[in-house]
């Protein structure tokens, strides 16, 4: 990959205030890319940072029925189980719970990781690229479900869109690939607190040690949406 693109940091003192900037920020792209191409492709991210913007995001005037949602990974758990990234999403995002909006769901591909993982990946390369995706960051500098010394993983090749992670201590997940999140038109940022701003500076200086690294080496760059508390 070519040289990274500009960091753009958007800081603020609560997650309300950088979740509503950045769901402000997306929204306008979506509305320039629907017009543009019909259509657009957003991932989101899981876990327990995202709720706000998602209920940001959703209560947009757009035209959802061109946007097509889906996570940036979830965990290898029942669908309605509460550590399950699209049933957060679901509950935050309302043009998905009123079925106003398509949506890429990474359950129900059966109960072996690698098969779904296997499945997931035939249905990712039928789509085009992500144009947008918004992603998380653990306060261990993981993406999406891509944990640091997942090295098979972080490695994966360009042709993989979708993996099975299996980070030690936690439940399987499957994953965007390092690629697919790479290679995605814009991508954005959202994280709170001073642990995880320190991850990123740390990144920054080191971004080979992180999986974040991926992101902040991204030609197009990376906006990064930080608050406070
Ligand atoms: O496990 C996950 O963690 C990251 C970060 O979550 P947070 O709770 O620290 O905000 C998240 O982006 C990812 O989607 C999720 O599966």
């Amino acid at each position: 990959m070519s040289a990274a693109g500009p960091l753009i940091r958007h800081r603020f003192e609560t997650l309300a205030d950088a979740s509503e900037a950045l769901a402000e920020a997306v929204a306008i792209r979506l509305r320039a890319l629907v017009a543009a191409q019909g259509r657009a492709l957003l991932a989101v991210p899981g876990g327990t940072t995202p709720a706000r913007f998602l209920v940001a995001l959703g209560a947009h005037d757009l035209p959802w029925e061109g946007i097509t949602l889906m996570p940036t990974d979830e965990r290898f758990v029942a669908p309605d189980d509460q550590a399950s990234n699209e049933r957060m999403i679901r509950a935050a995002f309302a043009p998905l719970r009123e079925g106003r909006t398509p949506f890429v769901s990474f359950h129900n591909a059966g109960d072996d990781l690698a098969a779904a993982a296997a499945s997931l990946d035939r249905v990712l390369k039928t789509l085009p690229p992500l144009d947008i995706v918004v992603s998380g960051m653990g306060a261990d500098g993981h993406i999406a479900s891509l944990f640091p010394g997942e090295t098979a993983v972080l490695t994966a090749p360009a042709s993989v869109h979708a993996l099975a992670a299996t980070p030690p201590d936690l439940p399987p997940r499957l994953s965007l690939s390092p690629a697919r999140l790479q290679g995605a038109g814009h991508v954005a940022l959202l994280i709170s607190g001073q642990e995880k701003d320190r991850v990123l500076a740390s990144a920054v200086e080191l971004p080979g040690a992180f999986p974040v690294g991926l992101l902040l080496s991204r030609p197009q760059g990376l906006d990064v949406y930080w608050a406070k508390a």
